[in-house]
């Protein structure tokens, strides 16, 4: 379990994360979400000891990082998967984490092969690797010591399609075998898939904190498309019922407030020709822009 407790980080003048609470349950996938500068990574480093807090705690299994004997076997990371020695292979690399953590040597083969990485991979120095197999070996580094609880910092980044599908069903089988996976990402479209609950930041400051169910019920009003020849008089009935209707062209319209099935039955009523009846998702890329609207560091066109 991972706990927060009014954190607090300054530098100078900047305060990157202000009193933020939350707790990290074991046995799902967390998203830890925020736009661009929001104190993810400072409060990740601050989990893991590598920066220290103003104020508050930043606990993993109920104890300050430094304090645990061992690290990797208490927490895994990906933080920046850039930060390797270009000059040695990806085996190396893992085999010293390996014995500076005291961790048997067969760990680094099974690491290797849980990536991906077995092949050419494992000899080839990781100065030549893309940043798709170098987040595949910050993966791996963080697996090494079959830590309790995860956390990965924009691990999506740079992985193919095939690469993301693979790390979502990496995540979800640690958190099925009870681990805590906390995974941070600035992009709600990558956790909309990834995460079960959400922690959700903006200047430093706690926005939202609940399951991505909740936060998909608070999202935009899901809207019906619907395409008639009739679309003026439709929208009329439609409106006359409580509808809110935006006609897009001649035939089509974007309607909140009914759902599909009730709109079907006013469009029989009125015996209009219905061309197209479907129901849009509400889009939880919508609701997070929204959400940190006010926290956005900075807004294209607009300095501030
Ligand atoms: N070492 C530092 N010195 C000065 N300012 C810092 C330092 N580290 C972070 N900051 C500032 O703190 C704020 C939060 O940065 P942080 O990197 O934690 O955000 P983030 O949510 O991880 O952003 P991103 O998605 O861009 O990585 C930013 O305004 C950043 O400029």
């Amino acid at each position: 379990m991972i706990e927060v407790n009014r954190l607090t980080r300054r530098y100078g003048d900047t305060t990157a994360v202000h009193d933020l609470s939350f707790t990290v349950r074991p046995g799902r996938v967390t998203g830890f979400l925020g736009p661009n500068g929001a104190g993810k990574t400072t409060t990740l480093r601050m989990l893991l000891g590598l920066v220290e807090p103003t104020s508050g705690t930043a606990t993993v299994s109920g104890r300050s990082f430094r304090r645990h004997p061992r690290g990797l076997h208490h927490a895994g990371a990906l933080l920046d998967a850039g930060d390797v020695h270009g000059g040695r292979s990806a085996r190396a690399h893992l085999a010293a984490l390996a014995r500076s953590n005291r961790i048997a040597a067969r760990r680094v083969d099974e690491v290797l092969a849980e990536v991906g990485l077995t092949d050419a991979a494992a000899r080839r120095r990781v100065g030549g690797y893309s940043l798709g197999m170098k987040q595949r070996l910050g993966i791996a580094a963080a697996l090494l010591g079959d830590p309790p609880v995860l956390l990965f910092d924009e691990p999506l980044n740079g992985l193919d399609p095939e690469g993301v599908l693979w790390v979502r069903g990496l995540f979800r089988r640690l958190a099925a075998e009870g681990r805590t996976v906390f995974v941070s990402s600035h992009l709600m479209s990558e956790m909309e898939h990834t995460a079960d609950e959400l922690i959700v930041i903006g200047r430093g400051e706690l926005i939202a904190a609940e399951s991505l169910a909740e936060f998909s019920a608070r999202g935009t009003r899901p809207t019906v498309t619907v395409r008639t020849p009739d679309a003026e008089a439709l929208a009329a009935a439609l409106s006359a019922e409580g509808a809110t209707v935006a006609p897009q062209d001649g035939e089509t319209l974007e309607v909140t407030g009914l759902g599909s099935d009730r709109i079907g039955e006013i469009a029989h009523e009125h015996h209009f020709l219905l061309r197209e009846l479907s129901p849009q998702a509400a889009s939880l890329e919508a609701a997070f822009m929204e959400l940190t609207a006010d926290s956005v560091e900075y807004l294209a066109g607009e300095p501030r």
